[in-house]
């Protein structure tokens, strides 16, 4: 089966996610992988600012306010933002598992339309890992942990090395995070595997 049409559920020999020794304690706030990102950066005005706490297990919490600035039809935030955040919710699983892993396919449900100024409060979770393949699904809900669902996402995510990034990334940006002592922390924070 090619990628396309992969499955986004675990094949039944699928091994059980195993939450790394030294992942941050339940409750931490993880802080930005990439000042600039647009879904967890600082530095991007109109980005995401999506909070990500360690959740029990291999799971994340997190938490986005939807800004004008994300909008698709008057005062409702745009499909894609929507998806974004669940794909940033879904990558902060690789700070449980000490993984760096990008999407490799992204299947959003959009169940009801969120609105400007509304709190979207995401929880991912590791449903299996077969090789290289982490399969994780997701859900959003509007203003409270136990508030109505408005997105839903289940994906695979595929574990690269460090040099995906240093080979694949225009090398402005790539020299700049180099040169950039926190960046460096976040790597090293990954080099380092059972
Ligand atoms: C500093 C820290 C920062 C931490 C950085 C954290 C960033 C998080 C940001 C949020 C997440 C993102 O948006 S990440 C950005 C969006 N994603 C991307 O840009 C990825 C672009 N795609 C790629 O670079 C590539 O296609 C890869 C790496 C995904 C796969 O290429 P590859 O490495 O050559 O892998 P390949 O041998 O073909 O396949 C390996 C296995 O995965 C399966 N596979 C491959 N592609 C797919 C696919 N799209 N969907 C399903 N399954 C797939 C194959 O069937 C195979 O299964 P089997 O035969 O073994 O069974």
């Amino acid at each position: 089966m090619g990628p396309g049409r992969t499955t986004l559920v675990p094949p039944p020999g699928a091994a059980s996610p195993v939450r790394h020794p030294e992942a941050p304690a339940p409750g931490t706030l993880l802080g930005p992988h990439y000042d600039q990102c647009f879904g967890c950066g600082e530095g991007q005005p109109h980005g995401l600012h999506l909070q990500a706490r360690a959740g029990e297990g291999v799971s994340i919490t997190a938490e986005f306010t939807v800004q004008p600035a994300h909008q698709g039809a008057p005062g409702l935030a745009h499909g894609g933002v929507l998806a974004s955040a669940l794909d940033e919710t879904l990558g902060s699983l690789n700070w449980l598992l000490r993984v760096i892993a990008v999407t490799g396919r992204l299947e959003t449900d959009f169940v009801r339309p969120v609105p400007v100024g509304a709190t979207l409060h995401l929880e991912a979770r590791c449903m299996g890992i077969d090789g290289r393949k982490i399969y994780a699904s997701a859900v959003g809900r509007i203003d409270r942990p136990d508030g109505p669902v408005a997105v839903r996402a289940d994906a695979v995510f595929i574990e690269v090395k460090l040099d995906h990034f240093t080979r694949n990334g225009r090398p402005e940006e790539i020299k700049a995070a180099m040169a950039d002592p926190d960046q460096i922390k976040v790597a090293r924070a990954f080099e380092v595997n059972p």
